[in-house]
This record gives C-alpha cells, sequence and structure tokens, in this order.
C-alpha cells in the first residue's frame, strides 16, 4: 500500500524537479506568472467541486493513506491543484520552448510582403501612398494570435450538457425526459465533464489553441498522470466507487473517467502582423547564417531571443548589404551610400520616425527582398526601446573599415582572386593601401566595433528585458540605462553612477571583451575566405615579408589528388596566435556573465562556449582551414553549448 504523500513524493516531485533542473536556466517571471495563475485557477475551481464529489463517495482515501484533511479534501489533494499545474506547465513550456512564436500564424506570403515597400518607393497618389503603409499599419495587418471563436466553445457548452444529463441521471433526478439506465454509474463521468468542459468552452473562446506543442504536452502530461493514477490506484493510495463509474477500465485499475482531467489557456491582444512575419523570416536569417548561433538561442527564453534574432537579422542583413553591393555601379547603390542609408535609417528609427518615413529613407536601396526589409521593419520597432544607438554606429564603425578594403562582393569570390592577382599585376598598384588592419591594436578596434557593440547590445537587451524596471516608461526600459550613451562616447563620469550601475558598466566591458574574442575565432576561421575577396584581417605586422602576405591573398592552390577533397591551407602561424588571444579575452571576461539576469547567464554562456567550439575545430586541424572555414559538427556545438547553459563548463 502507498499513502498519498508517498505518491507524490515518489512519482510527482521527482519528474517536477527534474523538469525544473532542465528548465531553470530560462525559467522567465512569465513561467512563474503561468503557474501561479494556473495553480490558483486549478485550486479555486476545483476544491468546491472536489468537496461534493467526495461528500458522495465519488472516490475515498482508506485508513491511513493521508495525512488530514480540510472539509472532505485531503491536504495531499490540495498539494496535487498546485504540483499538476506546475508539471504540466514545465512539460508545455519545454515541448514549446524552440518556438519563437506560440500560436500558430499564417506565413505571410512574399508578394504580400513586397507590397508595403515598394509601393513607398512608386506611390505619389493618395491611393497608392495608402497601399505604401507597411503591411503593419493595415487595419488586416494586425492579426489576432488568440482568434475568438464559437464552434468549439459550442462543442464544449454541449459536452457540459452531456455532463447535466448524466448528472441528472445519477441523482435519479425526474426532471428531464431522458433515461439511460446508467443510474448511479453516470455519476462520476459526469460530474468530470461538468467540472472540464465549462474550462475548455471558455479557454476556447478566449482563443486558445490546440498546436503540436499543445497536443505533445498534454499527451505526454496527461499519460505520465495516468501512469501515478494507476499505481496509486492499485496500491490503494486512493479508490474510486465501482459503483459511481462506468465499469470501463483502461487498463486494470483506471476508470476510463480519470483520463479527462488535465487542461491550460491564455488571453489575446492584436499583434502587428508585419513584426510576427518578420520574426519568421529573421529566424530563416538566422538558420541560415550562423549555425552557433542558432544553436545557442535555445538557452535564451522566449522573451530575449525575440529580441536577439531581431538584432541578429539586422546585423546580418547590413553586414550582407554592405558586402554584397558593388563599389561603382550602374545597377544599384555604392557602398558607401548604403551605408549612408543604414546610419540614416538606424538615427531616424531611433528618434522615433513612422514606419513611412522609415520605408522611405530603406526604399532608396533599390531590389531589397522580403527578409531585409521585415528584418529593418522588426529592428525598428522592437530594439529602439530595448537598446540605445550606439552600439550600432559603432558597428556601422567597422563597416566602414571593411569599405577601406579593395572591393569584390562576397557574391563575386570565385573570381575574387582573379581580379586581385590583375590589379597586383600591375606596378602602380599597392595591395597594402587596401589593407586597412595593420597593427593588433587594428584589429582589435575593429573586433570592437563590429563585435565589443553587439555584446553590449546584448547586455542592454538583457537588462531591458529581464531585469525589474526601475521606473520611467515601462514601454521604454531602456530609459533604466541613462548612462549607456555616455560609455560609448567615453563621456561617462564613475560619480554619478549608483553602484549597482557601475557594475552594469564593468559588464559592459567584459562583454566587449567577450564579443571582441568571439571576432578574433571569426577571423582565425575565415583567413581562406576573407582572402578569396582581398581582405586580410590578420594584422599586417604579424607578417614576416610582404611574399607571406602575398601568399595568403593569392595563394598557390593546394594540388589535390583524384577522388580526394581538395586539402587545406596551413595558417596555423597567423590563426592559432589569433585564437591564443581570443582564449584570454574569453577567460578573462567570463566571469562578468553572472552579473547578467539569472535567466540570460545561461544564454549568453552557450552562446560563447558554441562559438568557441570553432577555435577548438581550427586547432583540431592545426590551423588548416579552407574557404568553407572549418567543419563543427552539430552534436559538438550542442554538447558546448547544453554543458555552457546548466553550467557544466
Ligand atoms: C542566440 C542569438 C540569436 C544570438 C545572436 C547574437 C547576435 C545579435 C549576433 C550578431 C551577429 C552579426 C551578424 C554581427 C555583424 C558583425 C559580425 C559579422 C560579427 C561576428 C559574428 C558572427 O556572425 P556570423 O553570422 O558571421 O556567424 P558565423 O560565424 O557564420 O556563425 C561575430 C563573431 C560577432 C558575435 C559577437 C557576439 C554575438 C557578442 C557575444 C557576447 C556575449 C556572449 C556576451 C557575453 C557577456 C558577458 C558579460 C561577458
Amino acid at each position: 500500500m502507498l499513502t498519498y504523500l508517498q505518491v507524490h513524493l515518489l512519482f510527482v516531485i521527482p519528474p517536477i524537479l527534474g523538469l525544473g533542473f532542465l528548465y531553470w536556466p530560462v525559467l522567465g517571471r512569465r513561467d512563474v506568472f503561468k503557474m501561479i495563475w494556473a495553480c490558483a485557477l486549478a485550486t479555486i475551481w476545483t476544491t468546491p467541486w472536489d468537496n461534493f464529489i467526495l461528500s458522495q463517495a465519488g472516490w475515498s482515501y482508506p485508513e491511513g493513506s493521508i495525512v488530514g484533511k480540510i472539509y472532505y479534501v485531503p491536504l495531499e489533494e490540495h498539494l496535487f491543484f498546485i504540483l499538476q499545474p506546475i508539471f504540466l506547465t514545465l512539460v508545455h513550456s519545454i515541448v514549446a520552448h524552440s518556438q519563437l512564436i506560440p500560436f500558430r500564424i499564417p506565413r505571410l506570403s512574399d508578394v504580400s510582403f513586397r507590397q508595403g515597400p515598394a509601393q513607398v518607393q512608386a506611390g505619389s497618389s493618395t491611393s497608392e501612398k495608402s497601399k505604401a503603409v507597411p503591411v503593419s499599419e493595415h487595419e488586416h495587418g494586425k492579426v489576432q494570435t488568440l482568434p475568438r471563436g464559437v464552434g468549439m466553445p459550442a462543442f464544449w457548452m454541449g459536452v457540459t450538457a452531456l455532463g447535466g444529463v448524466l448528472v441528472h441521471e445519477s441523482h435519479g433526478l425526474e426532471v428531464l425526459p431522458i433515461h439511460l439506465g446508467l443510474g448511479k454509474h453516470a455519476f462520476y463521468l459526469g460530474w468530470i465533464l461538468i467540472w472540464i468542459s465549462p474550462v475548455c468552452a471558455f479557454l476556447t473562446y478566449l482563443g486558445a489553441q490546440f498546436g503540436r506543442a499543445e497536443v505533445i504536452s498534454l499527451a505526454a502530461g496527461t499519460a505520465w498522470l495516468w501512469l501515478v493514477d494507476t499505481i496509486a490506484l492499485r496500491n490503494e493510495a486512493w479508490t474510486i466507487s465501482k459503483e459511481t463509474t462506468l465499469g470501463f477500465d483502461v487498463w486494470r485499475g483506471l476508470p476510463i473517467e480519470s483520463n479527462l482531467l488535465p487542461a491550460s489557456g491564455f488571453n489575446p491582444p492584436l499583434i502587428d502582423a508585419g513584426l510576427l512575419y518578420g520574426l519568421q523570416l529573421a529566424e530563416d536569417t538566422l538558420k541560415k547564417g550562423s549555425k552557433s548561433f542558432e544553436v545557442a538561442k535555445l538557452a535564451f527564453g522566449r522573451e530575449m531571443r525575440i529580441g536577439l534574432v531581431a538584432v541578429y537579422a539586422w546585423c546580418r542583413v547590413t553586414d550582407d548589404l554592405i558586402d554584397n553591393a558593388p563599389t561603382i555601379s550602374d545597377e544599384g547603390l555604392e557602398k558607401g551610400a548604403i551605408l549612408d542609408v543604414i546610419r540614416s535609417h538606424l538615427t531616424a528609427a531611433f528618434s522615433g520616425a513612422e514606419p513611412v518615413a522609415l520605408h522611405r529613407i530603406l526604399s532608396t536601396i533599390p531590389g531589397l527582398t522580403p527578409e531585409v526589409t521585415s528584418a529593418f521593419h522588426i529592428f525598428a520597432t522592437l530594439v529602439p526601446r530595448l537598446s540605445p544607438v550606439e552600439p550600432f554606429l559603432e558597428l556601422c564603425k567597422g563597416y566602414e573599415t571593411d569599405l577601406k578594403f579593395l572591393s569584390i562582393p562576397e557574391t563575386e569570390a570565385a573570381t575574387g582572386q582573379e581580379t586581385l592577382r590583375a590589379r597586383m599585376a600591375d606596378k602602380a598598384f599597392n595591395v597594402e593601401e587596401h589593407l586597412p588592419i595593420r597593427t593588433n591594436e587594428d584589429l582589435l578596434q575593429y573586433a570592437d566595433d563590429v563585435a565589443g557593440s553587439i555584446a553590449a547590445a546584448i547586455c542592454y537587451l538583457a537588462w531591458s528585458v529581464l531585469s525589474y524596471p526601475s521606473g520611467g516608461d515601462a514601454r521604454r526600459p531602456v530609459e533604466n540605462l541613462p548612462w549607456a550613451a555616455d560609455l560609448h562616447r567615453n563621456t561617462l563620469s564613475p560619480s554619478s553612477l549608483s553602484q549597482a550601475e557601475k557594475v552594469r558598466v564593468e559588464t559592459v566591458r567584459s562583454a566587449r571583451t567577450m564579443g571582441r574574442a568571439l571576432q578574433l575565432v571569426n577571423i582565425a576561421r575565415d583567413v581562406a575566405k576573407d582572402a578569396m575577396i582581398a581582405r586580410v584581417y590578420v594584422p599586417r605586422s604579424s607578417f614576416a615579408s610582404t611574399a607571406a602576405l602575398h601568399s595568403v591573398l593569392l595563394p598557390s592552390s593546394p594540388a589535390s589528388s583524384p577522388g580526394e577533397p581538395k586539402p587545406k591551407t596551413d595558417y596555423s602561424s597567423y590563426n592559432l596566435p589569433l585564437l591564443e588571444q581570443a582564449d584570454e579575452m574569453r577567460y578573462s571576461s567570463a566571469g562578468a556573465i553572472a552579473d547578467l539576469p539569472p535567466t540570460a547567464r545561461g544564454g549568453a554562456r552557450a552562446m560563447a562556449a558554441s562559438y568557441f567550439e570553432i577555435g577548438s575545430a581550427i586547432r583540431r586541424e592545426g590551423g588548416k582551414v579552407d574557404e568553407r572555414g572549418v567543419k563543427v559538427e552539430k552534436k559538438k556545438r550542442l554538447k558546448a553549448a547544453a554543458k555552457a547553459m546548466w553550467g557544466f563548463s
């Protein structure tokens, strides 16, 4: 025989602790709120019902199986009203964790997305101007993520009515002219239906949907609870009256009615469609753009991940716009002009310009794809509330350094070496004038501009999204970081800061060091790839001679045997010292991650660990890389990210 408390101790609390441990690094305020809400609802809704069922001996507890009661309901049952929602919320949070948008929305067709920006360019008449407004501005550009429905609520109300009929029958009432011949056996089923179906009706009316995550989590959670119920019934922790059930067991000891227990659901604001679709496209951009961050994103909770994905997509598309534009062209804007547009868009977005004005700025770049347009749109909608503009202006400064290299778009990398060879054959041409990274200081400054800046932005994002606001406009949490702009402009006076702000300033500085470290890893991996477009980020001072520098810019192709893959080139004298430097920076800065909000720590650690796997792979290859860099198996990245997330590395 098992007691009710033993059932909890053996079968309910351990899985909660296990799931809690798994989910702990990303368990945020919303999750806690969901749990409290679900526990409160379950307790309020179930306590009167349970008291009534027990008063009617629907089920009972053998002598010695419970510790005590409040009215008819055992203390352990009250505990169950708390444990079960926690268990199911954890199961659902884990199953749904990988979804950036936690509800079903249709994918926007490319056509409707193109309409907004394209029309801004073309339109001058009133009707064209109305089309020119980005999709999100239209009335139909709002999405009801939890649409109110009548079909499902009506169905559930029908089930409630069925419950009423069964209850009517089981209590021998003569009000309705219906008799099913079940008598008291209809009691348990009838009362369970009356208990559960109005809740389902209400939740489906509010828009609760049954997506993949809900089906999986409900199936897994319920299956486990059936098992616990069966074990408890077979071990007499509680018993269900044979007279008040239909008499069909799912398996020995578990009456069919017991399968109708768990539930969940929530409320529906209108959401900007452009934002939701933009997030989907941004996720695609991340998936295509970075294997490391695609893995690391799972180590962040949803709120922080949305901001990160938005920042990533913007960084990726702006970087690509600069890299792939021609220097001087008849067809498009030259690189410098594109950078000017990016800067104007940034400044306008951070000073609160309207979407139409932002689109007008952006539309001066011809031929933008929906991915690019929407990356700018979601960035401008989300990020100015969360971070100051300075990190992104610094990133633009980094792009400016890139513009000093000889311009060969990445898309022309295949012929880039030929172009460069032809240029270098000209005695008057000095390639070194097109290599802006001369010293290690230049390299660190560049790394700071392109990656230190992003690391700083990640800190601001974390504090804005995950910390309790200390005042100001709750819709603009960035206002809680009034010192940040001065920090970037080097005009910060430490005496004006509180102790907590001083810690944050130091955290940003360490984050920048970590960002620089990641950038050095990136450069170590991409030596061959960058050379294909005439870029060398390894400082010129690291090359023993001009010939050595030229051999990186124009490597003589290593001979490959038939049927064998092309051998990689040995860049160990250039990329291994970069990795040494990166390691030192990593270890001097990683400790500061502990000063980020708790649910950002695992993610920041996972991000660094996953990226540093690239460094380990380069080392395993002895510094040999090719234009594709090095291969890092997904399993290795996942393992490194998981160990870092749960604090095992
Ligand atoms: C999890 C998630 C979605 C993260 C996104 C992070 C993010 C916003 C990255 C921006 C990346 C980007 C495209 C920047 C433009 C400049 C650039 C190219 C920088 C290089 C990144 C590599 O990106 P890429 O797309 O090329 O990816 P692959 O190499 O192909 O995989 C950089 C190497 C910079 C990356 C630097 C950071 C993300 C900063 C790291 C900072 C921390 C982990 C904070 C640590 C905090 C403390 C307190 C120490």
